[in-house]
């Protein structure tokens, strides 16, 4: 595994540019992967965590090895994964979930060989009502390293200007 350390040095023009990006220390470790990487597939929901469920219960083969990047708004009012959530990515083959947002049943998470990024613990379940966007990777070899550092909102930001790309999942309340 690369250091992300190593990666910002390597590529300090691409830290000026932006196309390079490091994740603010704002993220707390879950699950028994401190360091994962790989390609993201990320879903945009808000306090609603159905579309969570549904990639991660999909067992498709296209996502093994992915990381699922759950762009909660930073909401910390409720949780959008699990310790059954994290269960079935681990049992799905994801590397991770980086979660802007918050995460409950911490003891189980730390039980799964995954890695969990969140912004801290909240006891409180989310909406069931299956609202929110998932985007798909225009470019699937562009691979991310999850630690500190982040490519992530690079690929994100590819992806929301790729209106081919973002498949309007469901919206149904
Ligand atoms: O059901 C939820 O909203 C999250 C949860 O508790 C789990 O994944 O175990
Ligand atoms: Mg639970």
């Amino acid at each position: 595994m690369v250091a992300t350390t190593d990666i910002c040095d390597a590529h300090p023009s691409l830290l000026k540019t932006g196309e390079l990006r490091v994740l603010l220390p704002l993220f707390q470790s879950y699950g028994k992967r401190r360091a994962f990487h790989g390609p993201i597939v990320t879903v945009k929901v808000f306090e609603d965590n159905v579309l969570v469920r549904q990639l991660l219960e999909a067992a498709a083969a296209a996502y093994r090895g992915k990381v699922l990047v759950v762009d909660g708004g930073g909401s910390r009012r409720c949780a959008l994964l699990g310790g059954n959530l994290a269960r079935l990515a681990q049992d799905n083959g994801w590397a991770g979930v980086v979660v802007n947002g918050c995460v409950r049943d911490v003891d189980e998470i730390n039980g799964c060989d995954i890695g969990v990024k969140a912004l801290g613990p909240s006891p409180v379940k989310s909406e069931k009502k299956g609202a929110g966007l998932v985007y798909l990777a225009p470019e699937p070899a562009l691979s991310v390293l999850v630690n500190t550092c982040k490519l992530l909102d690079q690929q994100h930001r590819r992806k929301r200007n790729n209106n081919n790309a973002e498949l309007s999942f469901k919206i149904s309340t």
